[in-house]
């Protein structure tokens, strides 16, 4: 493409010649003489108005084509020297002043035509140009309101941007006919094209707003976004493009260990950095923090590899790491126990000092070795009373949640130490022999064996003060945690999906089998938590009132099957399915040849029966939902039983997570009225994939979620193991290729990115170092070869040679050449530096080039 110079000699092209031969005073007046061979509006006009008419060509067409004695009126920023049968004057168009100006002129009579040709001062950024320019049409739009004629013609120049679009609505909303056109002598580099608008509809109201820019150029709202059209073409994310920080250009970060031990938020620091480095810099031993915290003990092995990889922290890693930072700070005295310690140990000495308190008389050697023996016998009777504390503690909470039927087939094995066992403390013959079988049968744990827990009691109140302070690092522990979590994800894209799936429960979010958020629910749900012990013990006499008979028929086999088997097929979900009963008879030899049971994988192969009302039934039992009034008599008397006897002799079953599909509305976000759905991984890509093309129903969905993932107690385990759990337990999900494939190029796009970018600018920035080398080096050579120059002046030019170099190069006053780039293809629409331009560069208007083509072959096509 021939690209036309807009600066020097460029800009004189023929209309510039013909304007000067013909006596015009700008180029422009050719826009108007070819606009008004088109459209003939000059000849039948009486009185113009010309806004933004300096230097005066557009009137001096207008005098030379409107008929004699007619009015015309110019107005411009800039002075216009007189021109014959015109009125000019000068003002801003904007202003009240200059529509006042108008009305005195024109006194009662109205324009038959208005014209525009203004252009802001120009040279700043394009967005701004054309902004402005567009206000400006809008200004001259409505003085043209005001003073045309009915059916009168508006002619005005636009800037074709975003907004133009919005002009040309307004212009067809006040005129009958509008044209867009551009004449030859409007330069193809010029984004300018010209509106003709006739048949002026002059309404008798016209909304203020109508012409207000902040009203007319209001940005619409985004059209909702078709997330379902992204499932086979994936959209790459946009980034944020905040750029590196200045200097700080890698994605790695480390830091010297002993700056975390000493910071007062060690999270920001393992929420940022990739390692905690103990090697002294330049390998001196400058660092003496640094140096006494490798040879400390504290300094485990462990946690050097902890700290070696910040980014693979787990939960456990996290409190190693801040237990060990606790630790080494209380060594180093920065600790505020520490410091209290000290401060404390301070004035006990100067009270000592102070009141002169005679110091006690030590005591013979074997008062000395009594009081020794002593301490050590109340060392010792303390650690086991403990040891007896906690393990009571343990067996109680596993009787309660017994009676609560919190636990699951799952944990049928592990009772041989529960409450059965021979060395159970709560063992049912002891308790029966001390008469408190029927206060333990209604649920009454705590006052069996009172003057025990009485003891136990006292014994807690000592350990009290110690746990206390040991469950408040625990609970800043857990807090540090949580917030560390929260920079990692905040850092973390993969992270924020993951957690924006768990929450969202999407697709992908159902197969995770369960999540701590699940565990945290369940638990809220269905099983009292460590704290809440006492309140369910307290609340509900009657709840637990069959834990004699529970573990009674636990004990017996059932049916033929084993005690665990039977205490399985006890549960609700097994209730009314016809066949059952043969199928456990048939089952029963192959069940009594398993030494351990009933296993988990085997209890999957039960489980996915699809989900009958019964179960639903229990799982919203579960959930808190009343289920009354919703089942039928018989399922009524079934539940009905629950409720009233032992509220279900078996386990219940935790409910499976609702697919996304059941309660859509409520667990899918929506944005704009429409799902917000967002396929990041293989698997939920395939089963998108598999939906979409009917290999998948809702229903197989549906029955995927009953697994032997889903049915998982996770009541009372802790957080950390969860998500442990939550990463490696859950179903596998199949991937296609397909798949698998559209993900993989959707983060190559994502990861690849600005690494690319960092390397071409290194390489650019190298590359132009390397040529400002060169050059000076033969510049330097040059000049030292040559023989009238003396050394002085020499020594001089070479230094300031190298001056330059370092400045960076390049000729002061050296223009750098203008690059005229195309608005098309990825360069539509840019705001910023088009992609691959160096250096000063002018967006131009791809339409100009096919308008002007266009044009030629109509012309061409009208001719034949
Ligand atoms: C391209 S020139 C007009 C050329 C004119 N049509 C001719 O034929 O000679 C644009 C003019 O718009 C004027 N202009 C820009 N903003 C204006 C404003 N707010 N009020 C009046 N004139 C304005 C400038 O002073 C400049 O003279």
């Amino acid at each position: 493409m021939a690209i036309q110079k807009k600066h020097g000699k460029g800009r004189l092209d023929k209309f510039y010649y013909l304007a000067k031969e013909k006596g015009y005073r700008a180029r422009a007046a050719f826009k108007l003489i070819q606009l008004n061979k088109k459209y003939s509006f000059l000849q039948n006009s009486r009185c113009l108005i010309d806004l933004c008419a300096a230097p005066g060509s557009w009137l001096q067409v207008a005098a030379e084509t409107m008929p004699v004695n007619s009015l015309i009126v110019g107005v411009d920023l800039a002075p216009i020297k007189p021109i014959p049968r015109t009125i000019t004057f000068q003002d801003d168009i904007t202003t009240d002043r200059c529509r006042a100006t108008i009305r005195g002129h024109l006194k009662t009579w109205k324009a038959d035509t208005v014209v525009h040709d203004g252009a802001p001062n120009v040279g700043t950024a394009w967005v701004q140009d054309s902004f402005s320019q567009n206000d400006l049409v809008l200004s001259s739009m409505k003085l043209a309101t005001e003073f045309l004629v009915p059916g009168g013609t508006f002619v005005t120049k636009v800037f074709r941007s975003r907004d133009s679009s919005k002009l040309e609505w307004i212009f067809k909303q006040l005129f009958t006919k509008v044209e867009q056109t551009k004449p030859p002598s409007s330069r193809n580099v010029s984004a300018e094209t010209f509106y003709v608008c006739r048949g002026y509809k002059a309404p008798k109201h016209l909304d203020p707003k109508f012409l207000d820019p902040k009203y007319a150029f209001a940005e619409v709202a985004d059209a909702a976004p078709n997330n379902e059209a992204k499932v086979f073409n994936p959209e790459q994310k946009k980034r944020k493009r905040d750029g590196y920080a200045e200097g700080d250009y890698t994605q790695f970060h480390d830091a010297p260990a002993s700056e975390f031990i000493q910071t007062s938020d060690p999270i920001a620091m393992l929420g940022s950095l990739n390692k905690l480095s103990f090697e002294q810099e330049h390998g001196g031993n400058g660092d003496l923090a640094l140096a006494a915290l490798e040879k400390m003990p504290e300094t485990t092995r462990e946690v050097r590899d902890c700290c070696a990889d910040l980014k693979v922290l787990g939960r456990k890693e996290f409190k190693l790491l801040l237990r060990w930072r606790l630790k080494v700070r209380e060594k180093f005295g920065f600790s505020a126990k520490a410091k209290k310690a000290a401060a404390e140990a301070e004035a006990q000495a100067q009270a000592q000092e102070d009141e002169e308190v005679a110091s006690v008389a030590s005591m013979d050697e074997e008062m000395q070795l009594q009081e020794d023996l002593q301490k050590m016998r109340e060392r010792n009777n303390k650690a086991t009373k403990k040891d007896r504390r906690k393990e009571n503690e343990k067996k109680q909470k596993e009787i309660v949640r017994m009676q609560m039927h919190m636990t699951t087939p799952m944990e049928i094995g592990m009772e041989q130490e529960g409450p059965n066992s021979e060395s159970a403390m709560f063992q049912l013959r002891a308790a029966d022999k001390a008469g408190a079988l029927r206060q333990i049968a209604r649920g009454k744990m705590h006052s069996i064996l009172p003057a025990e827990a009485e003891k136990q009691e006292e014994e807690q109140n000592e350990e009290d003060s110690e746990d206390e302070a040991e469950d408040e690092l625990e609970r800043d522990l857990d807090g540090m945690y949580q917030r560390y979590q929260e920079r990692r994800e905040d850092r973390d894209t993969k992270l924020r999906a993951k957690k924006a799936r768990r929450e969202h429960k999407d697709e992908d979010g159902e197969f995770a089998g369960f999540s701590d958020q699940e565990g945290q629910s369940s638990e809220d749900e269905v099983a009292p938590d460590e704290d809440s012990d006492s309140d369910s013990e307290d609340e509900d006499d009657t709840a637990g009132g069959s834990l004699l008979t529970d573990l009674d028929t636990s004990a017996q086999p059932k049916g033929g099957l084993t005690r665990r088997a039977a205490t399985f097929f006890d549960q609700d979900i097994f209730k009314g399915i016809d066949g059952l009963e043969d199928a456990e008879d048939d089952e029963e030899e192959a069940e009594m040849q398993r030494d351990s049971g009933v296993d988990v994988a085997d209890d999957s192969a039960v489980i996915p029966t699809k989900p009958n009302k019964t179960e639903q039934d229990s799982n919203d039992k579960v959930s808190g939902e009343s289920v009354e009034g919703e089942t039928s008599d018989e399922e009524d008397q079934d539940t009905g039983a629950l409720d009233s006897e032992d509220e279900g002799k078996s386990f219940e079953v935790v409910k499976a997570k609702p697919s996304p599909w059941e309660d859509a509305e409520a667990e899918v976000p929506l944005r704009n009225g429409r799902p917000d759905i967002d396929i990041i991984t293989a698997e939920a890509m395939t089963l998108a994939h598999s939906l979409a093309t009917g290999q998948k129903t809702k229903h197989d969905l549906a029955d995927d979620t009953f697994n032997k993932y889903s049915l998982r107690d996770v009541d009372g385990l802790p957080e950390w193991f969860l998500d442990d759990e939550g990463k490696h337990s859950r179903p596998h999900r199949p991937i296609s290729a397909a798949a698998a494939s559209a993900i993989k190029e959707k983060l190559r796009a994502l990861n690849a990115r600005p690494i690319k970018k960092v390397r071409e600018a290194k390489a650019r920035k190298q590359l132009r170092a390397v040529n400002r080398l060169e050059k000076m080096r033969k510049k330097s050579a040059l000049l030292a070869d040559s023989e009238d120059v003396s050394e002085k002046d020499k020594a001089a030019q070479i230094s300031r040679i190298m001056a330059r170099a370092k400045k960076g190069g390049g000729k002061k006053g050296q223009r750098q050449e203008v690059k005229v780039v195309v608005a098309r293809g990825g360069n539509r629409g840019r705001k910023g530096r088009p992609g691959g331009v160096k250096g000063k560069y002018k967006m131009v208007d791809a339409r100009l080039k096919k308008d002007a083509r266009a044009e030629k072959r109509l012309k061409k096509a009208g001719k034949r």
